[in-house]
């Protein structure tokens, strides 16, 4: 009876606790239900959170508008913050493969940052439901015994209790699993959702770092240098694999192993101390026995999972990769009717993940069978062992104590033995498969132990590629921040930088480069910690065609590994070539300063580092000798001499002055509102996704593209301001957005009136005006690049499609001139951006561009273009890294003679090109075909005259 009451009072706990639960998810999910009942969004509406995307507060928080299924629910988006991002980088350096410093570096630095944190909270309700579940796993089998010895005594109505109670107890019990799962789940999204928030912050950080750039060039860089024929690249296919997958399988791994490890733990320990008190001292001993039997035979039989699940990863990732670059460029593929090509290619990388998975099932067989053989019946085995001691023992005792005891004590003793065996029975599975989940931990620890070095890699890296100040180069663009509005080269070798490296020299420079020989070490150590194809990728020592994989041998490898990796210089990732092999322009130097009608542009044949110079100018690449003083380039024993020097010789250190962009004419703060310094536009056009709208405004967002009306809207009144209230209606703002726009343009008119009555001969009214002329409507800006039929063919601004396939080539890149002329840029660099433009539109486009200020530096074959330049760089790619820098001014050159038109020469030189030479040539003969005209009508004037004379 005092067990039964026991019971009951467990079981009003256990509702009550479960109760208590219930009301908790309940409130937790009032939320989301009041969001279901929502009206739903009509299609406009639905179009307008699609363009809109977030709100933005003004203390910079953003709320995501999440359109889902015709409603809209609002999330709060909290941002990694740069601080978090810089704090945490030492704890990403110098992982040297330590499984524990790793994990918990992900763990608790980035998972899970802090005690008061969701996912803490999480971890513990998780917890508190594991609790839950062995104590009422207990219940269970103690109910269980009751059951079948009311059976055995044939005890109706005490059996009939036990099954209403066995009931009762199913609903906590079914309920706290259902919570255990749907936690589990819970944990490993808000995991996720850190790890994957903290790696988009790092991956997409501003530039100077722009790490998803540099890491992509490393990559590639190190694809082109190992791949070989047919073979796919070995070293690691782009960051997405990481990103996507193996964030995601990291997070479900450790959620899943908490509860892996937790639940099994508790089960031992409770269950343990539960069967101990019916087993006695021998039956503990060999419950511990066994336990240790066990560990011993299956961690001998445990194949390397962690590297298995490591290299599984990869290939899956080589193979996604492939399959998404033929969707990326599936008219380039189509058009050489490659698809046989890419089958073959797609074909042998999904080939080479499949042996590896079936090798990894063939290696798991030998394991599986051991498991299931010890787990189910050795401990079967050992189970009826344990359970037989206290009932032998009992049976032998009680026999020979009262052998004349009646038929019912007989029943009694019996009842109670069932009881008892069905119970340890029940705990004993229940041990069997908490020992069994054990093992299976064992084999998750191992599969997380890869996936953590695969993330916690890619981390490391990123963190290594991204830009480092030397205190050098701080000081120098302190320095140089007088003068915002230059672009300068000085003395500046331009190269594919760090190709081969220069030895230790070259390593003490802080930017890591695309190619630099230390960043390859690196970034290979990233596959070697993770146990990634190790053997295959990089060390012709390692096993490479093995299909074994044990721990041991992937630990060896490492090892070696950085053990080779101490030497820096010395190692065969060093190469042999001289950065004068790859150097392609050297001691460029030339200065444009914005705003006042100098132009560059920059010629010279294909792969001469034009767009290299682009790079290099656009702060992606560093020049080779960048930051170098002087003295460092002259002689390294004669420090202290050169440091005078440098200090009295500042013109000749090699220099790169870059613009800044303008600070935000409200809050005076450089915080990327205001003007931009310098854009680039590439040779392929790169259309994002999104609106009609976006192409034209990217990189903004919709949010600051309303903010920059607005504010233009207030800046410049009048009628101008009142097209910005049509771009705001035609852009589908909200009636306040609109109403507000108008009132602001009502408001300034008058202030501008008020103004330009008293202010007429002040100073700045020319640069009121100018900024007036400088300022399109996004109207005027299509009608620039000859594509303002697109808003209506499209079905208007706020249309989304896939504006890569929909554009034609030569459109694609009048959109992307268009994205010049609404940022209005001090400087752009046109790389060659209006190839596939005919030429009429393109010189259109250029007197544009010039006419609301922008100063051009274009990189082109054309020498029409040159017409548009002030001076003409040619690069002339012979291996030397000579250059020429020219005037070119058409309406400069005399009708006699090409006088001066001296150029100035790169390495010292003064020398001529011959494509300036034609360029000028060809100035001279449009400026006579100009005059052409005046000569046939004073033919025409003769003529007449001779007629007359002749009558
Ligand atoms: N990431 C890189 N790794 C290795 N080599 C590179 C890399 N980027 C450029 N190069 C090499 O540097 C050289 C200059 O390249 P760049 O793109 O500047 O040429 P370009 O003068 O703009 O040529 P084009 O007129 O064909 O566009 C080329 O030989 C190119 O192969």
């Amino acid at each position: 009876m005092a067990v039964l009451s026991t019971l009951r009072e467990r079981q009003g706990q256990a509702k009550a606790a479960s109760v208590a639960l219930l009301i908790i998810l309940l409130l937790r999910y009032s939320k989301k239900i009041s969001v279901a009942w929502r009206q739903p969004l009509s299609q406009s509406q639905l179009s307008q959170v699609l363009q809109q995307v977030y709100i933005q507060a003004k203390d910079g928080s953003k709320t995501l508008l999440v359109p889902y299924s015709n409603r809209i629910s609002k999330v709060n988006l909290k941002e990694t913050s740069n601080d978090e991002i810089e704090r945490n980088a030492k704890y990403f350096q110098n992982l040297d493969n330590n499984f524990t410093k790793t994990l918990s570096a992900l763990l608790f630095r980035i998972a899970i940052p802090s005690l008061k944190s969701k996912e803490t909270l999480t971890v513990l309700l998780h917890s508190f439901f594991l609790v839950i579940r062995t104590y009422l796993s207990i219940l269970v089998a103690r109910l269980d015994g009751r059951i079948v010895r009311d059976l055995v005594r044939a005890d109706a109505k005490a059996f009939a209790r036990g099954l209403v109670l066995w009931f009762a107890l199913a609903v906590p019990s079914t309920y706290t699993n259902v919570m255990l799962k749907h936690l589990q789940s819970t944990l490993a999204i808000r995991l996720r959702t850190r790890l994957t928030s903290f790696i988009h912050a790092l991956y997409l950080s501003k530039y100077p770092h722009v790490r998803y750039y540099r890491i992509q060039q490393q990559q590639g860089s190190q694809g082109a240098s190992s791949s070989d024929g047919d073979e796919p690249s070995e070293s690691i296919q782009g960051a997405d694999q990481y990103i996507t997958a193996d964030v995601e399988a990291w997070a479900e791994a450790v959620s899943g192993l908490y509860g892996n490890i937790m639940k099994p733990s508790l089960d031992l320990i409770l269950f343990t101390s539960q069967l101990s008190r019916s087993l006695g001292f021998r039956g503990t001993i060999l419950l511990f026995t066994t336990y240790w039997a066990t560990v011993r035979i299956l961690k001998a039989a445990t194949p390397a999972f962690g590297s298995m699940a490591a290299m599984e990863a990869k290939l899956e990732g080589e193979w996604r990769n492939g399959v998404g670059r033929v969707g990326r460029e599936s008219e380039e593929v189509a058009f050489y009717n490659g698809g046989e090509r890419e089958k073959g290619i797609l074909s042998n990388a999904y080939k080479k993940l499949i042996r590896h998975v079936n090798g990894v099932y063939k290696v798991r067989i030998a394991y599986e069978w051991t498991e299931d053989y010890v787990i189910k019946y050795l401990w079967s085995a050992a189970g009826y062992g344990l359970i037989a001691v206290p009932l032998l023992i009992t049976r032998s005792h009680s026999s020979s104590s009262s052998s004349g005891s009646s038929s019912s004590s007989a029943t009694r003793d019996i009842s109670l033995r069932t009881e008892t065996y069905i119970s340890n029975r029940r705990l004993l599975l229940s041990l069997a498969d908490a020992g069994g989940r054990l093992m299976y931990a064992y084999k998750d620890i191992l599969e997380l132990k890869g996936v953590t070095s695969r993330v916690a890699g890619l981390i490391s890296e990123l963190y290594a590629v991204g830009y480092e100040h030397s205190p050098r180069s701080l000081e120098e663009q302190e320095r140089k921040a007088e003068d915002n509005d230059v672009i300068e080269l000085r003395n500046v070798d331009v190269g594919v930088p760090g190709s081969g490296g220069k030895g230790k020299g070259r390593e003490s420079r802080e930017q890591p480069q695309p190619q630099r020989s230390s960043s390859r070490r690196r970034l290979s150590s990233v596959s070697a910690s993770s146990g990634v194809a190790m053997s295959m990728s990089m060390s012709p020592q390692s096993h490479s065609q093995s299909q074994i994989f044990t721990l041991e041998d992937i630990e060896d490898d490492i090892e070696d590994y950085y053990s080779r990796d101490k030497e820096p210089g010395e190692g065969e990732g060093d190469g042999s070539l001289t950065p004068e092999e790859h150097l392609l322009v050297k001691n460029l130097t030339f200065r444009l300063k914005a705003g006042e009608g100098e132009h560059l542009m920059i010629t010279g044949s294909n792969g001469v580092g034009k767009t290299a110079v682009a790079r290099v100018l656009a702060g992606l690449w560093r020049g080779l000798n960048e930051g170098e003083g002087r003295a460092e380039r002259k002689n390294d024993d004669d420090d202290e001499d050169d440091d005078d020097d440098d200090d009295d010789d500042d013109d000749e250190k090699p220099m790169v002055i870059r613009p800044r962009d303008e600070p935000d004419t409200k809050t005076g703060k450089g915080n990327g509102k205001g003007r931009k310094a310098l854009m680039v536009i590439p040779q392929r056009a790169y259309m994002p996704t999104g609106s009609l709208l976006d192409q034209v405004i990217y990189p903004d967002s919709y949010v600051k593209f309303v903010e920059r009306v607005e504010s233009e809207t207030g800046g410049i009144g009048g009628a101008r301001g009142v097209e910005k209230e049509g771009d705001a209606r035609e852009f589908g703002w909200t009636q306040e957005a609109q109403a507000q726009a108008h009132e602001d343009v009502v408001e300034l008119k008058q202030e501008k009136n008020n103004e330009s009555a008293s202010a007429a001969g002040r100073s700045g009214a020319t640069k009121d005006k100018d900024k007036r002329a400088v300022k399109p409507t996004l109207r005027e800006i299509l009608e620039s690049v000859y594509l303002a039929y697109l808003p209506e063919r499209e079905g208007g601004w706020v249309t989304r499609k896939e504006w890569r396939d929909v554009l034609s080539g030569g459109e694609k890149q009048r959109m992307a001139m268009a994205r010049v002329f609404y940022h209005r840029p001090k400087f752009v660099i046109l790389d060659e951006c209006t190839s596939a433009v005919s030429s009429d539109v393109e010189g259109r486009m250029y007197e544009y561009a010039k006419k609301l200020g922008i100063t051009l530096i274009t990189i082109s074959l054309r020498p029409a273009l040159a017409k548009y330049h002030t001076q003409l760089l040619t690069i002339h790619g012979d291996g030397t890294g000579k250059w020429t820098l020219e005037d070119v001014n058409p309406f400069s050159v005399g009708s006699s003679d090409l006088k001066g038109l001296d150029g100035l020469g790169g390495n010292g030189q003064l020398s001529r090109s011959g494509t300036a030479t034609e360029l000028k040539e060809m100035a001279l003969l449009e400026k006579r075909l100009k005059e052409a005209e005046k000569w046939k009508e004073r033919v025409k004037e003769l003529d007449g005259l001779l007629r007359v004379q002749e009558l």
